[in-house]
């Protein structure tokens, strides 16, 4: 049987995380729980199907079409039992506004090739390609692999997101073929990994450097990528540590990514509660002075990535 990835979205005419215009292929499925993070929505591995409250106008037509009688309401609050829902998406369909979503869908990468060479036309014009991410794409590395060697035999040029938290024979399936290579550094410090991974991040730091190691042993084009979170990472102390390890390892590219609240509806509609509401990205004379830091130490930087 053709293998398949656990995919819960696909966005064209995406410009950031790459070059040129590229499409992007989110994989579902994620072992870190960063608060802030802007796809919460990828972080269960499994299906998971949501309502917007702030859309939903309590019409009761998808309560009352479910063939598995999954969709109930609590005074005009629309709920899913989970464990009788199929997933079948009749709901999503034939909701008026949009208030229903389902994340996740089995696609082979025969599937994926296909929406992604739609706009096949943009991507050689623009020095485009695919950027594969999530999630942690690397979780499903066997998937990665394969969707990389496809979009090489169709000359898509492909960069993968990742958080760099995985076994180097993960990181090295995924990435061997891939032609940039967008890793995270959210921290350089080992006291704060439990931000991010709550249920116990093991030696993270060492891993994290383990893999940057090999990946530039094997000559990998990387590029690092801080995203600057208010009161987690926002300093000049922890740029400077993050152009210290970019000389140790050779990197020549340090992102800066501004903190941003584009996931905030997505925590609250999956009963993840969001407690980065009141916090505020950097201005912009204070991005610059971290971008500054960088670019003294003869780095490239680019603020947003
Ligand atoms: C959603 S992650 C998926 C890839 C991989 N799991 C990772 O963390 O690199 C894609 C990118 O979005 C960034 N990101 C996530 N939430 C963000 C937020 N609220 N503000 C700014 N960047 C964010 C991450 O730091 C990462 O560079
Ligand atoms: S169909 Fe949509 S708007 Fe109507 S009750 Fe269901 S979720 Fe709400
Ligand atoms: S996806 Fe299908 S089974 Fe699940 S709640 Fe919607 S209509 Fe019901
Ligand atoms: S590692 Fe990436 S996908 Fe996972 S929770 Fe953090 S930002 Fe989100």
């Amino acid at each position: 049987m053709e293998r398949t990835g656990k995919v819960f979205n696909i966005e064209k005419f995406h410009i950031h995380d790459g070059e040129g215009i590229r499409t992007a292929v989110f994989l579902k499925g994620c072992h870190l729980q960063c608060p802030w993070c802007s796809n919460p929505e990828s972080q269960k591995t499994g299906n998971e199907i949501v309502v917007f409250d702030n859309l939903c106008t309590a019409c009761l037509r998808c309560e009352n079409l479910c063939p598995q009688k999954a969709i109930y309401h609590i005074e005009n609050r629309i709920r899913t039992n989970t464990t009788l829902c199929n997933f079948c998406g009749k709901c999503v369909e034939m909701c008026p506004t949009s208030a229903r979503q389902i994340y996740g869908e089995d696609m082979t990468v025969a599937e994926v090739i296909r929406e992604v060479m739609e706009d096949e036309i943009y991507y050689a014009r623009s020095g485009g390609g695919v950027t594969v991410t999530g999630g942690e794409p690397l979780l499903q590395a066997e998937f990665v692999q394969e969707l990389i060697a496809a979009c090489r035999s169709e000359y898509l040029s492909v960069a993968v997101e990742t958080c760099g938290i995985v076994s180097w024979d993960k990181m090295w399936m995924g990435l061997e073929n891939a032609d940039e290579i967008l890793l995270d550094i959210k921290t350089t410090d080992p006291q704060k990994t439990v931000v991010i991974m709550p249920n116990g991040s093991d030696d993270y730091i060492g891993v994290l450097r383990n893999n940057i190691r090999k990946l530039r042993q094997k000559d990998k084009n990387v590029i690092f990528r801080c995203p600057i979170i208010p009161g987690f990472n926002d300093t000049k102390s922890h740029v400077m540590s993050v152009v210290i390890w970019a000389k140790e390892f050779d990197v020549q590219r340090i992102d800066l990514l501004p903190f941003h609240q584009f996931g905030r509806h997505k925590h609250r509609a999956l009963g993840l509660g969001y407690v980065m509401e009141d916090k505020k990205q950097l201005q912009n004379e204070d991005m610059e002075n971290l971008k500054s830091l960088i670019e003294r130490a003869d780095l490239t930087c680019i603020v947003g990535g």
